[in-house]
């Protein structure tokens, strides 16, 4: 014998009842068929009492719904002819329904008998109707199940209710079918087995009956890793053991409903998760075969939402027998039901999980037990953490395997998701931690991905500036998405983009190819601060945040990212080289926080200039001269001057291409390259500041201080006679000129220097960059790093490497 039991959804409309007839009958054997309510009549047959009950008149509405839901099926499923027969058989329970619904109203009591019968009624129309389409014989589960009110619920009474299904079985056609979730208790008032029981009844079935299996037929492919409507990349678990799919659905997976194990694990009946919407799919295996070492050490994740964090302490409690015990007979005296217990060694503390609307009651009683304690102060009032949430990690191979729970919290505390309380039972089966309940979808996710649940791990972008920079980085992230994706398994999402004045912010990925056009078209308006806020308030995992832009106020807003958890990974400048206050604190951040500040193309463009630095000085080498030609602007000038091209037409050709900064003053003062040196001087391991660099301007101060750019290039051409008379005289005596940045014995100069055909500098073409690095190891011939310099390919190229090194692969 098999027993299918077929959940809301997949009962809630007339197509989905002639799905759940091809099921049936495609089985062969004896079947006994278990149904739920109509998806969604559960919930709104409680909440048309609870309106009843506060003698609001739309409970009639509400209940004239309900009736027209059922007939509506009815009209779809039948003939004519059989139509007024089927509605003679739910006619009685109607009626009851109304009879029952009308007193509520007038008395506006909801009683507990009341409540049952009317939350029930949803299994009793559905099973009559569904009994009668796919030709069942309808079986009424409360003659057979029988339930005692003990402990703050209905609990089944196992003999009794063997007992009388036992002697029903011979009755039992080739198909049977039964409501789920109704019984009666002994007076033989309508009960039910709580908020999902319909699996349980279904298990109750099976272990009387001795079936073959038990298949749970629902509106997913199986048990999956994790809720997949939070975890879109959650999949289905080929086999759980009993123990694993208990502590899963205990803490939270929907799936099925927890108390459903025990009949199947007591007696041994392997059980199916099935997806009603997809049969040919292969679903789940929950049964008792041992669990393979080489499986995964962790099975699935699953999480409840709306409990409260309630925590007794005080040194009045450390070596006191007795009371845990207290603690726990109180909440149990007032039905409070305990999710999660956490000790600390020290008895200090006592820690419990409650359902957020039990908290004032089990505060009360709490507080009243240990009144005594309290108003001697050896123990504190009762704290409560509102709003919270459990996350539980399960998988039978964890007692195997050490680093669990370090790799665990790592992968969550770096995403900065605080844990309030940690569980762990002796049997490792599984971990479970408090948390906000506003962290969970992050949680979760960097979880599933943390422990390979996941394919492939995903960086959530948030890019600063569309401009050159910024649109070549979204090209390379749609023309490598795919490259990423099968080779390293990691997938880059872009989740936000901000211009200058709007933004677009998409927790499910904007499409980085259209971005830029559907920015101008429904984008957002927008500060940097405001889209900053609105980063933070998405809370996504693994983010990182990217600047290509050049200004000053959006790199004012990395050190609360960064306290945020998200990394950052800027082309812009201006932070690495503001105070060296601010530059170490953001750095101190990063690492402290576990995430990352990137800025190799802070020097150098797409040059790798700061990471072998920085390995040299992790590798214990001390740097102890640094020369270099930073500015691919003022290098292309240089080598571009001639005499048919002056000063004045070389810059305004640098800015046309890109190369400069949106204003070339930023590099004709040499502030640019004072930047990178200071740079380059801090990575090294050097504290300096912007005031510590001695300056020679690329061109004499009074032009640069010139009230405008249009200005400025105005009075530039006066200079172009100076730079071509010097051009020429250098050219006779085999030099060139070269704006050069020094550090030596901690001094740190940019100016021009003339080089002669043997240095180093001569050769360097168009744009190119150079660096020499001399150090303890580099002594007699320096470390030199030398390429393109400048320009919005290379730049983008090198963020975008940088955005990868965030992800580790
Ligand atoms: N780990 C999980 N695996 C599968 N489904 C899950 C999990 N966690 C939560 N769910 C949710 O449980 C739902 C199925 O449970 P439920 O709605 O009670 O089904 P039914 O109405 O068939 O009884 C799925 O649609 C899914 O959204
Ligand atoms: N209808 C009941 C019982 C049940 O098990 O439903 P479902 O199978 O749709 O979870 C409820 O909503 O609680």
């Amino acid at each position: 014998m098999q027993v299918l039991k077929f959940g809301g959804t997949s009962v809630g409309s007339a197509d989905n009842i002639q799905k759940v007839k091809e099921i049936v009958s495609s089985i062969q054997g004896q079947k006994v068929v278990v149904v739920s309510a109509v998806g969604g009549i559960t919930d709104r047959l409680i909440s048309m009492a609870r309106t009843a009950e506060q003698g609001d008149k739309t409970c009639f509405e509400n209940l004239q719904s309900i009736i027209d839901n059922h007939f509506e099926i009815i009209d779809h499923l039948f003939q004519p002819i059989e139509k007024d027969e089927v509605i003679k058989l739910i006619e009685p329970d109607i009626e009851e329904l109304k009879i029952i619904i009308k007193g509520v109203f007038l008395i506006r009591e909801l009683s507990r008998k009341s409540f049952e019968s009317l939350s029930g009624m949803g299994e009793r129309l559905s099973s009559k109707i569904i009994a009668r389409y796919i030709g069942a014989k309808w079986f009424d589960s409360r003659n057979y199940i029988k339930t005692n009110f003990e402990f703050g619920r209905n609990q089944v009474i196992t003999d009794e209710t063997n007992k009388l299904l036992s002697e029903v079985k011979p009755e039992m056609g080739n198909c049977s079918l039964f409501p789920g979730f109704i019984s009666s208790n002994k007076k033989s008032e309508n009960t039910t087995l709580g908020r999902g029981g319909s699996d349980y009844t279904a298990a109750l079935l099976a272990a009387a009956f001795k079936a073959d299996n038990l298949q749970i037929w629902t509106d997913v492919d199986g048990f999956m890793t994790a809720d997949p409507r939070v975890i879109s990349r959650a999949y289905c678990i080929d086999k759980l053991s009993y123990a694993e799919a208990m502590e899963l659905s205990h803490f939270g997976a929907k799936v099925i409903y927890p108390p459903t194990i025990i009949p199947a694990f007591q007696s041994n009946i392997p059980i199916w998760i099935k997806n009603t919407f997809n049969p040919m799919a292969q679903g789940t295996l929950i049964n008792n075969e041992k669990v393979d070492i080489k499986e995964r050490q962790i099975k699935g994740i699953s999480s409840i939402k709306e409990v409260s964090l309630l925590t007794l302490q005080g040194i009045g409690m450390v070596g006191v027998t007795g009371i845990s015990m207290r603690l726990f007979t109180a909440l149990a005296a007032n039905d409070v039901n305990i999710i999660l217990i956490s000790q600390a060694s020290s008895e200090n503390s006592i820690s419990v999980v409650i359902g957020a609307d039990q908290s004032s009651i089990a505060r009360n009683a709490i507080e009243h037990e240990f009144r005594r304690e309290i108003a001697q102060n050896h123990i504190s009032p009762v704290t409560i953490d509102e709003n919270m949430a459990v996350v539980a990690i399960v998988g039978e191979n964890m007692k195997h395997t050490t680093g669990i729970a370090g790799q665990l919290f790592n992968s969550v505390g770096k995403n900065g998701v605080n844990i309030y309380a940690i569980a762990q039972g002796a049997s490792e089966l599984n971990i479970s931690f408090v948390i906000k309940e506003k962290d969970i979808r992050k949680a979760l996710n960097v979880i599933h991905e943390a422990f390979f649940l996941s394919d492939y791990s995903r960086l959530n972008l948030f890019l600063a500036g569309k401009g050159t920079v910024g649109s070549k980085l979204l090209n390379k992230v749609v023309s490598q998405a795919r490259k990423l994706k099968d080779e390293n398994n990691l997938m880059i999402r872009l989740v936000g983009v901000a211009g200058s004045s709007n933004m677009l912010l998409e927790r499910e990925g904007l499409n980085a190819a259209t971005v830029i056009e559907d920015l101008d078209n429904v984008g957002e308006p927008c500060t940097i601060e405001s889209f900053r806020d609105r980063i933070i308030e998405m809370n996504v995992a693994n983010s990182v945040f990217v600047d290509c832009t050049a200004s000053e106020q959006v790199a004012s807003v990395y050190q609360s990212l960064l306290d945020a958890n998200v990394s950052v990974v800027t082309a812009n400048k201006i932070a690495s080289s503001s105070s060296y206050a601010a530059y170490s604190k953001l750095k101190a951040t990063a690492r402290e926080k576990g995430v990352k500040f990137f800025f190799e193309t802070n020097v150098g463009a797409g040059l790798p200039v700061i990471a072998p630095i920085n390995d040299l000085v992790k590798s214990g080498d001390k740097i102890e001269r640094l020369e270099a030609v930073l500015s691919g602007t003022l290098n292309f000038i240089v080598n571009t001057l001639s005499e048919d091209n002056p000063l004045s037409d070389v810059i305004s050709e640098a800015k046309a291409k890109g190369f400069s900064e949106p204003d070339p003053r930023v590099d004709l003062s040499g502030t640019d390259v004072v930047r990178k040196l200071l740079i380059l001087a801090r990575e090294s391991g050097y504290v300096l500041e912007q005031e510590d660099v001695e300056v020679e301007p690329f061109v004499p101060a009074e032009y640069l201080d010139l009230p405008s750019l249009d200005a400025f290039m105005d009075k530039v051409k006066d200079l172009n006679p100076v730079f071509e008379n010097q051009r020429k005289n250098l050219a006779i005596e085999g030099k060139r000129l070269r704006y050069a940045a020094r550090l030596s014995e901690g001094k740190a100069k940019v100016g021009l220097i003339e080089v002669d055909s043997k240095h180093p500098f001569y050769d360097l073409e168009g744009s190119n960059n150079i660096i020499l690095v001399w150090s303890e190891n580099y002594n007699e011939h320096p470390l030199q790093v030398k390429g393109y310099g400048a320009g919005a390919d290379v730049t983008a190229a090198g963020v975008f490497a940088d955005i990868i090194k965030v992800a580790n692969v």
